[in-house]
């Protein structure tokens, strides 16, 4: 065996609550997000594992629940690499809209293959598969390497970045993937083998609630 990532999605932002397609705007937690980022993180401190690197998008969402989680678990000075490669989907022209406002506009079923499939990208914006495009070499570049020297990783980044990266981590079909959501603040923690498979997969939480 060799190392354990970490993968953990930013808390509720404000607009999540207000329900509009977020992509690379950057709106800031609301306080149930900074409380899911919290039980994540207390979550976390129960397990005693320590970081030996955290790796977090440019977006404040993302930011401020790794602050919160890092702070939780008292491993505030823990070295922190911030790359616009783990950022969320770009929702392109629906960035800012309302999800329930779309639904009504281009239908339901538009909105859900944009919002879910694999290879469909909203207008102007980036497919599931596209994000990966940016986050597959971003992790296997910088941060697979270090897990697989032993260290302990952990990645605080958004609900589409993150579906990229557990569709390779857990072989997900562009099928399977269509039907993966992830929670806010709930935190997966992978051990992997030294050829960068899966040993073995904790949810810290309640995955149950995501949509
Ligand atoms: O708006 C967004 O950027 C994302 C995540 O909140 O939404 P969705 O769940 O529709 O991919």
């Amino acid at each position: 065996m060799s190392g354990t990532l970490v993968l953990v999605r930013h808390g509720q932002s404000e607009w999540n609550l207000k329900n509009l397609f977020t992509g690379w705007r950057d709106p800031d937690l609301t306080d149930k997000g900074r409380e899911e980022a919290e039980l994540g993180a207390n979550a976390l401190k129960d397990t005693g594992m320590t970081f030996d690197v955290a790796y977090v998008s440019v977006l404040t969402r993302a930011q401020h629940t790794l602050d919160i989680i890092l702070d939780i678990t008292g491993q505030k000075g823990v070295e922190t690499i911030r790359d616009q490669a783990l950022n969320e989907r770009d929702y392109g022209d629906l960035s800012g809209l309302n999800k329930d406002d779309a639904r009504q506009r281009w239908g339901e079923e538009q909105v859900h293959e944009w919002r879910r499939s694999y290879d469909v990208p909203p207008p102007g914006g980036e497919s599931l598969k596209d994000t990966g495009a940016r986050v597959w070499p971003y992790y296997m570049t910088e941060i697979l390497p270090r897990v697989l020297r032993g260290e302990t990783v952990l990645v605080s980044a958004h609900g589409n970045s993150l579906r990229a990266l557990v569709m390779i981590l857990d072989r997900m079909s562009p099928d399977d993937v269509t039907g993966l959501n992830l929670a806010t603040g709930v935190p997966m923690v992978y051990k992997l083998k030294a050829d960068s498979t899966v040993e073995s997969k904790e949810v810290l939480g309640d995955m149950s609630s995501a949509h």
